[in-house]
């Protein structure tokens, strides 16, 4: 039901080696909200991410996707969930090098068995939604910073994923390009009803979010926007 919280991380705690990375972190995102992650360096953000997202698995705490504890899951139970229901945004690096922009798009789809041409298809309608259209015939070494992440936007999206994880996804951006980044990323998701969690240092980035969580030594705290 929408208003319901859609992912909940209760207590996580997460160490490596003898650095404790979460010490107790707890969060709720509801379904269709932009949530900014910030914090201080080394903080806890990205193993937050991680966690919620069921690519680290915390020492202690549970996370719940729609009522299920990702820990019950298989390892192949919880591969699918991140194909189908979730999407992915980081800094760089994130495209594969060898294909167009067009088919790094269209990968998700062709992933989970969409007939090539209608994989194209919905990946040339994100590059157009995410203002890219022009490259997806060029091959990610051949684009700009700005528009190599708005290829990478329009990847996470085309699935329609309930969720879309973002870590630093402006870090490597001047500001104009960031917060063009971040504008059609937060456009995109309210019009298709996708949370977004978004982890950032940068201000006039939060500023697209509905919401501010703060992590400090490993623990979350949320902060309201105050418009
Ligand atoms: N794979 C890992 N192996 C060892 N230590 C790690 C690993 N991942 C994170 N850490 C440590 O855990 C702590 C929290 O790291 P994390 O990357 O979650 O912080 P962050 O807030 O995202 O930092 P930044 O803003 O610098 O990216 C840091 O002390 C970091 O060095």
């Amino acid at each position: 039901m929408t208003g319901e919280p859609l992912l909940v991380g209760d207590d996580l705690h997460r160490s490596f080696g003898p650095t404790p990375a979460l010490a107790g972190a707890s969060i709720s995102v509801r379904a269709g909200e932009v949530v900014a992650v910030m914090g201080p360096s080394g903080s806890g953000k990205s193993t937050l991410l991680h966690c919620l997202a069921g690519i680290v698995r915390p020492d202690r705490g549970s996370v719940r996707y729609r009522g299920t504890e990702l820990a019950t899951l298989s390892d192949a139970g919880r591969s699918a969930l991140r194909r189908r229901e979730f999407g992915f945004v980081f800094q760089f690096g994130q495209l594969v090098p060898e294909l167009t922009c067009l088919e790094n798009v269209a990968l998700p789809l062709r992933l989970e068995r969409v007939p090539r041409r209608e994989a194209e298809r919905r990946a040339g309608e994100w590059l157009a939604r995410l203002e890219v259209a022009d490259v997806a015939g060029k091959r990610p070494g051949e684009v700009s910073g700005g528009q190599g992440q708005r290829v990478a936007v329009a990847r996470a999206l085309v699935t329609g994923p309930r969720v879309v994880f973002a870590d630093e996804p402006t870090g490597a951006l001047d500001s104009l390009n960031g917060e063009r980044v971040m504008r059609l990323l937060a456009g995109a998701a309210r019009e298709t009803g996708a949370a977004v969690l978004l982890v950032t240092h940068e201000p006039r980035v939060a500023a697209y979010s509905d919401r501010e969580v703060v992590v400090r030594d490993g623990r979350a705290r949320s902060l309201e926007q105050v418009a």
